[in-house]
């Protein structure tokens, strides 16, 4: 088996992750991570074994004297990779496609940046083989990705004539301390719609849909109010029946207590999830209604800092790996982290 050499540019929230889903991988390994400053994260990288490179090679001796082992810059880190996953702060990664360019290298990049930067946005569920080939590509945001996932769902049984959604958005991640809001329930944005509806239309271009969005002072998960109007009369037990055969899709059942996400993050912890994370969407069963035979209504949480973590590895499989199918890909994604959809 070739192995994939990845090179993980950014070794914050998402990029950690990516980098021991990874590792984890029979077909692919990490050859470089990278950060600006040195940090708890950078100890942790070099304790993991993972080279560690910097964006501003005039900081080496920074990092040394804090007995953190520098590889080298990331432009040299770039040219060890076959491929690049770029999880650098959205912004940041458009101007590093320059780099990747120089190269010759192909390179994935997050929902922090707009869909132009690669001209192809992709979900494992939706667009697997249309990655296939392709130098570029850029990895739906956390939110859309969850919307793509139950939404292809939806469409492929049912057919899908217009959905509506809100994101209940997490005010920070559990890490970032100096974000907010404290108290308030922000409008993000005020106007309608927000950027979730137009970014799932990268994806899946035939869906009507608006989206709404507001942020509240909790760290752990987004939370999805999801009204689709079907094509077809829906049939609840088949809905239940596809979630439950979904591998990125997981049903939070009523007997389990679990109507927050509080409880959900108990849940992860429990189940020995590394950093409690949850890579599959959480739709609470007892949510899944159909309303006047077309209407169907659900709630869905997604873990912002995971569900991403699992579509960059079959997208990093679907450009530079050997041809196989999204469910293959799916499958040996999953198996390898050990993750089995709640
Ligand atoms: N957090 C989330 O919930 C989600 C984020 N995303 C997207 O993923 C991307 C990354 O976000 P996230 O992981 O949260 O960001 P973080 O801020 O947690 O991590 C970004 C990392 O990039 C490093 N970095 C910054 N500048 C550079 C540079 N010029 N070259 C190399 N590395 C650099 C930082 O290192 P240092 O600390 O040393 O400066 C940091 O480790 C964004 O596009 C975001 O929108 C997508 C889904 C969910
Ligand atoms: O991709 C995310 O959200 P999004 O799907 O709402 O764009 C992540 O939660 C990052 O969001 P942030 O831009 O609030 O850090």
């Amino acid at each position: 088996m070739v192995m994939i050499k990845v090179a993980v540019n950014g070794y914050g929230t998402i990029g950690k992750r990516v980098a021991d889903a990874v590792s984890a991988q029979p077909d692919m390994e990490i050859v470089g991570v990278s950060k600006t400053k040195p940090s708890a994260e950078a100890l942790i990288a070099g304790k993991k074994g993972y080279p560690l490179y910097i964006a501003d090679i005039s900081k080496k001796a920074d990092f040394e004297k804090n007995g953190i082992p520098v590889a080298g810059s990331v432009e040299e880190m770039v040219q060890t990779a076959d491929i690049v996953v770029d999880a650098t702060p959205g912004g940041i990664g458009a101007k590093n496609r320059q780099l990747y360019e120089k190269y010759g290298k192909m390179a994935i990049w997050q929902g922090g940046e707009d869909h132009d930067i690669a001209g192809f946005s992709f979900s494992s569920s939706c667009n697997f083989d249309e990655a296939k080939g392709k130098k570029f590509a850029r990895v739906v945001s956390c939110n859309t990705t969850g919307l793509c996932r139950i939404i292809k769902l939806a469409d492929d049984a049912f057919g899908v004539e217009k959905v509506r959604a809100t994101m209940v958005r997490r005010g920070a991640d559990p890490g970032d301390a100096k974000r907010g809001p404290v108290d308030a329930i922000v409008l993000n944005p005020v106007t309608i719609p927000s950027h979730h509806g137009p970014d799932l239309q990268t994806v899946l271009p035939e869906i009507n849909i608006v989206t709404t969005a507001l942020v509240v002072p909790t760290t752990f998960m987004h939370m999805h109010i999801l009204q689709m109007d079907l094509k077809e009369t829906g049939d609840r037990d088949k809905i239940l029946e596809m979630i439950k055969d979904h591998p990125r899709i997981g049903l939070i059942k009523g007997f389990t207590g679990i109507k927050s996400t509080a409880e959900l993050k108990e849940y992860a912890s429990d189940l020995g999830r590394p950093r409690s994370d949850l890579w599959e969407s959480c739709v609470f069963e007892d949510s899944v209604s159909i309303v006047e035979g077309k209407e169907l209504y659900l709630f869905q949480a997604i873990h912002q800092e995971a569900d991403v973590v699992v579509e960059n590895v079959d997208c990093i499989r679907a450009m530079a790996g050997e041809n196989i199918t999204a469910a293959e890909s799916i499958a040996l994604t999953d198996r390898s982290m050990n993750f089995e959809a709640i």
